[in-house]
């Protein structure tokens, strides 16, 4: 049975004892220098030499130049030589330009961001040894109020340094932690899992499992509790599997990056939405569009799972590999997948969407710049995700948004069940709009695209019925393609999507992200 916190019970009492730092164990050092801990020091003589993958955060031996777990190069695909002007902080992002028209203020959060990013490695230090207690305390409240509609303008910063926060440290957490890059061999127990049944749930252990977790004050320690605690029960199997799935673990060639050249960035893309909304079609089917994926290899998928009486997720077994995944028809890791654009290397997160795996999904999302909101359009599966208490729909975009992500793609899917009405289209445009602007979302920030994965409409050309049939109204969506929004992407701080039809963003040249190019 795995483990429950029960958060109420709590003692404090260590924590705020945890300033006396007299039995602290130090060397004295002849020289006067600062004393280092003795622990400290002998473990970083007998550390082997790793390197952490920026994606998984799984520690690579120095040999490796690849992640072993997720494939990811070890060199980063920045460019330092790129003619990119560098970000500033006092200039105001699209986004508030959009809102408060050229007279911004919220530049405070941003600059801090980047302070983070830049300093990951001093931060993950610092928080190791146990100097954020109070901020990450802190920022628990800060979650919880983000979950509530009130006060959200004033959160929205917070929010931001919180996923910074975030991110930092989890760029340190050792490979256990590692939910998001999927371990493809290993399973994990269906009943052990259970225990996340809410997102309420998720969050509230999320939080409170950040000050249990000995101190480090770390949410992303906390995610790994969650993730192992998950897997309890089996542990010693577990982790047997896992260092076996490691070590045989081989990543497919369609799921390295290209190797083309030095000048990209990276930028992660979070698939999130409701259970069998269709995230894993979506972006099997991306994938297969832009030529991740072969011809030979969606064949064989499209084989075995007719094979399997699952003909219909061919493409979804793209992303969900492993047998356990396939026998029942979801997604519980994120998928990690790539593609690549002129100047990004998209990394595409495709998250677990039922309400069992929202641990895994949340561990996505902390990663994010941006992401694509997936609704079910057909009638009653859009409403069950929206209006009943099993509706991850809008505990997804909650939580998304509470991590920082403020530019979404709306892909409204399965448009082919409501045979392309678009007055359904908008009906769910007018109910997700009004909830989503209640979660911080602002209009500007928010691209709706009616699509099929499954008949590949409106993914990466215009939908192809005729110019009189039931796709008609889609194809005057202007920019409804959902690679043409790629088009107008922003890496984060400023994650933007420009609003091409309205203008009402400034075109930030060197921040545009030009995935493809589209006659
Ligand atoms: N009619 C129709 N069905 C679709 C479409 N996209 C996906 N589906 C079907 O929806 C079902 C679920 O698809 P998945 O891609 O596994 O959904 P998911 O959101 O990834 O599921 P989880 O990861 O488990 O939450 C499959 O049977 C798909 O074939 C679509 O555009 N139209």
């Amino acid at each position: 049975m795995p483990h429950k916190v029960n958060y109420e019970d709590y003692d404090y009492g260590d924590y705020y004892e945890y300033e006396d730092y007299d039995d602290y164990d130090y060397d004295v050092e002849d020289n006067g220098e600062a004393p280092t801990p003795a622990s400290e020091s002998k473990q970083e003589t007998s550390k082997p030499r790793v390197w952490s993958c920026a994606i998984c955060t799984y520690d690579n031996e120095e040999g490796m130049s690849v992640c072993d777990i997720c494939g990811v190069l070890r060199t980063p695909l920045v460019n330092n030589n790129r003619k990119t002007a560098p970000f500033k902080f006092d200039v105001p992002s699209p986004d508030d330009l959009v809102s408060n028209g050229l007279h911004s203020s919220k530049t405070g959060s941003k600059g801090n961001f980047l302070d983070l990013k830049s300093s990951r490695v001093s931060s993950s230090v610092s928080e190791k040894n146990g100097s954020v207690n109070t901020r990450s305390s802190a920022k628990k409240s800060d979650i919880a109020n983000v979950l509530m509609p009130k006060d959200k303008q004033d959160s929205v910063d917070e929010r931001n340094s919180l996923k910074n926060e975030v991110r930092a440290s989890s760029r340190i957490s050792d490979s256990s932690s590692v939910v998001m890059a999927k371990d493809r061999l290993g399973t994990i127990d269906e009943g052990n899992c259970s225990n996340h049944g809410t997102v309420d749930d998720s969050i509230s252990s999320s939080v409170d499992g950040t000050e249990s977790s000995s101190h480090t004050g770390n949410l992303t320690s906390n995610m790994k509790n969650m993730s192992s605690t998950a897997k309890s029960g089996n542990s010693t199997n577990v982790s047997a599997r896992k260092t076996n799935s490691h070590t045989q673990y081989k990543p497919e060639k369609w799921m390295l990056p290209d190797k083309k050249g030095d000048r990209m960035t990276q930028l992660n893309l979070a698939i999130v939405g409701h259970v069998d909304s269709g995230k894993s079609t979506l972006s099997g089917r991306l994938l297969f569009l832009l030529g991740r994926i072969t011809q030979k290899q969606m064949h064989k998928y499209e084989k075995e799972a007719k094979l399997q009486g699952k003909g219909s997720f061919a493409y979804a077994w793209a992303l969900d590999e492993s047998a356990e995944e396939r026998e029942r028809g979801i997604t519980m890791t994120v998928a990690v997948a790539y593609f690549d654009s002129k100047n990004y290397h998209v990394v595409v997160l495709d998250s677990p969407g039922h309400k069992d795996f929202v641990p895994n999904m949340i561990s996505g999302a902390t990663q994010s710049d941006a992401a694509i909101l997936v609704i079910d359009a057909s009638v009653g599966s859009f409403e069950v995700g929206m209006n009943t208490a099993k509706g991850l729909t809008r505990e997804h975009a909650q939580l998304i948004r509470s991590f920082g992500v403020d530019q979404l793609i709306v892909a409204v899917n399965k448009m082919d069940a409501v045979q392309y009405s678009k007055d359904r289209f908008d009906s769910i445009k007018v109910q997700l709009g009004t909830f989503l602007r209640s979660c911080g979302f602002k209009d500007a920030s928010l691209t709706w695209i009616p699509l099929s994965a499954l008949e590949n409409q409106n993914l990466v050309t215009a939908p192809d019925d005729g110019i009189r049939g039931p796709v008609y109204w889609m194809q005057l969506i202007p920019y409804g393609l959902l690679l043409e929004n790629f088009r107008s992407l922003y890496l984060c701080p400023y994650v933007t999507f420009l609003n091409h039809s309205t203008g009402r963003c400034l075109p930030v040249a060197n921040w545009r992200l030009e995935l493809f190019e589209v006659d």
